[in-house]
């Protein structure tokens, strides 16, 4: 039934499409296309710190996939107020322009560490642990029977592997909305940031965070 119904929503839009019903991941694959690596398979051959290097996400040939170059990119003061600093598209992007988001792989325990840190604001779980996560207390994942297994959460906060990905600002208000520019993607459990449409030279990379990352403000 996946094979079917989901070969032409995976070869159209694999970061729509990709959900609970349609894993593009395993779909695109079956179907022959390069993907890269998945998050499991990345962590067991490179580790918690080395797995988005050996993601091959650069080399990957699918519908819809651009790899970004880290020189296509330059990290400057946000244009949103009171961002912080933001990623900027140093020439003309295309649409369909993929960016994993690099950083550590965490265990349940480790995203307890974080929880209610500056660090949580630099860390996002994939959807095979993000219900998980949300629904597990304090104690549950510091010490509960999953707290060493690894959850797949990545924190970009650093220090840790080059993510120019963590520089991505969301939209946190309404008025921001029509400044999102990139979606957010999952493939094989790892995010990867995408364009749109083509972003001008010098446009800041925007996101929707989505319904959960910020208080009072259930996203776009
Ligand atoms: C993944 S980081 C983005 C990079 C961050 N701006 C930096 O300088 O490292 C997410 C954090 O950036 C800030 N941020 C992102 N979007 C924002 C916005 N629209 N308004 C204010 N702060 C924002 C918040 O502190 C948020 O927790």
């Amino acid at each position: 039934m996946q094979g079917f119904f989901c070969k032409g929503r995976c070869e159209r839009d694999w970061c729509k499409a990709n959900d609970d019903v349609c894993d593009c991941h395993a779909v695109l694959k079956s179907r022959g296309y390069q993907v890269p690596l998945d998050a499991p398979s990345a962590f067991a051959r490179a580790g918690a710190a080395g797995w988005a290097a050996s993601l091959g996400w650069e080399a990957a040939s699918i519908p819809g996939w651009t790899p970004l170059r880290g020189e296509q990119l330059e990290v400057r003061p946000s244009s949103l107020a009171g961002a912080g600093r933001g990623l900027f598209a140093r020439g003309a992007l295309p649409g369909g322009a993929v960016l994993p988001y690099a950083g550590t792989l965490l265990t349940f325990a480790e995203v307890g560490e974080r929880v209610r840190t500056p660090r949580m604001s630099y860390t996002w779980c994939p959807r095979s642990s993000a219900k998980a996560v949300k629904n597990m207390t304090q104690a549950e994942l510091e010490r509960g029977p999953a707290a060493r297994d690894m959850a797949f959460c990545v924190d970009a906060s650093g220090p840790g592997p080059d993510s120019p990905a963590r520089f991505i600002n969301g939209a946190n208000a309404l008025d921001q909305c029509g400044s999102v520019n990139v979606d957010i993607c999952e493939l094989g459990g790892v995010m990867y940031f995408r364009t749109r449409g083509e972003v001008a030279p010098g446009r800041e990379l925007i996101a929707d965070y989505g319904p959960s990352y910020w208080k009072g403000f259930r996203g776009c």
